[in-house]
């Protein structure tokens, strides 16, 4: 994995509603060509991390921190967005082709000849069979799956930066998702973008993740590579979301859990977000909350890291 200058700083990131903060001071980087994953469950802040890349902050929100450079911008030039719905990135009046010629033309001067070669092109490479044909479609005509790729067609045509994925599969059934993401991945790598994916899924992290960002309640709790951070867990949050995978589930118990809930936003207990639900919770975690410190190739927010188990997701197999 390349580890040349950040493509991306994010530093200090807050966003807050009604003057309540979700994301509270999120840092990390985005490195050239990695696949970065964040993960963490539902309300956790991916979305609003993700999409706060592209400069796409709710409206009524407030935002804080730096994120560098600003590529909101160069939306669809130098960062792109595959988001969950792809209806929602496509309109539903054009035809597929013509959309992806005009994401051509808005940042190239090509004839409308050759823009509509190259979004054919970028139809097929994606995977859809009988691409001209069905490049004059419209997508509603699409399946879900192909709709995906065609997203993924559109938020690659320009050969970005980066790539922002927020759950793309979601909305898929089982059987393509894995397609679909397969299609993300490799399209990312082949114009050389950095693909940053959101995902509440550990087994989509250790399919196509190089690193991956875990975050609880609006904060990093742990980064770092992937490999590392599934293998060898230092939070104890991350290895309550890995004893949710199968294979570290004991025989008795064939769907393991992360016992409790996240706390909503404006309900934080004192101190760190994650000890009531967390087994090594104790003295100051109840009373401040862990900044996230460096530890080899690691960032971890976590007063206990150093007395976790190892396997660590046997803590959560009592
Ligand atoms: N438009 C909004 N108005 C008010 N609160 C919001 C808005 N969008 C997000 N939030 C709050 O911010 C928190 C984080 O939302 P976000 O969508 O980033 O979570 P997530 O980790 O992506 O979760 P999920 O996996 O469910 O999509 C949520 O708890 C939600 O309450």
């Amino acid at each position: 994995m390349p580890s040349a200058d950040p493509l991306l700083t994010v530093r200090n990131l807050r966003i807050a509603f009604d003057g309540i903060e979700t994301i509270r001071g999120l840092s990390f980087d985005v490195r050239p060509r990695e696949v970065l994953a964040i993960v963490g469950e539902s309300g956790a802040g991916k979305s609003l991390t993700a999409r706060a890349l592209l400069g796409m902050v709710p409206r009524g929100a407030t935002r804080s921190g730096t994120i560098e450079p600003d590529l909101a911008a160069q939306r669809g030039r130098r960062i792109s967005l595959v988001p969950q719905d792809a209806l929602s990135a496509l309109s539903p009046v054009h035809r597929v082709g013509d959309q992806l010629a005009a994401a051509v033309r808005s940042v190239a001067r090509v004839p409308r000849r050759e823009a509509r070669r190259r979004a054919v092109a970028a139809l097929d490479r994606v995977g859809i069979p009988d691409a001209e044909r069905r490049a004059r479609a419209y997508p509603h005509e699409y399946s879900g799956g192909m709709r995906q790729r065609a997203v993924i067609a559109m938020a690659t045509i320009n050969e970005p930066d980066i790539v922002v994925a927020d759950e793309p599969t979601t909305a898929l059934d089982e059987e393509h998702r894995d397609q679909v993401l397969r299609v993300l991945a490799e399209r990312s790598e082949a114009v050389g973008a950095a693909l940053v994916l959101v995902t509440h899924d550990m087994e989509v992290v250790r399919a196509h993740a190089d690193r991956v960002l875990v975050m609880y309640a609006g904060r990093l709790t742990e980064l770092g590579p992937a490999d590392e951070v599934l293998t060898r867990p230092r939070a104890p949050y991350t290895a309550g979301l890995l004893a949710s995978l199968p294979e570290h589930a004991p025989r008795a118990r064939r769907l393991p859990f992360l016992p409790g809930t996240p706390p909503a936003p404006g309900t934080l207990p004192p101190g760190c977000a994650f000890a009531p639900r967390c087994p090594l919770a104790a003295g100051p975690c109840h009373e401040t909350e862990p900044e996230p410190q460096q530890v080899e190739e690691r960032t971890l927010a976590c007063h206990h890291w150093p007395e976790l188990p190892h396997p660590a997701t046997e803590l959560f197999h009592e």
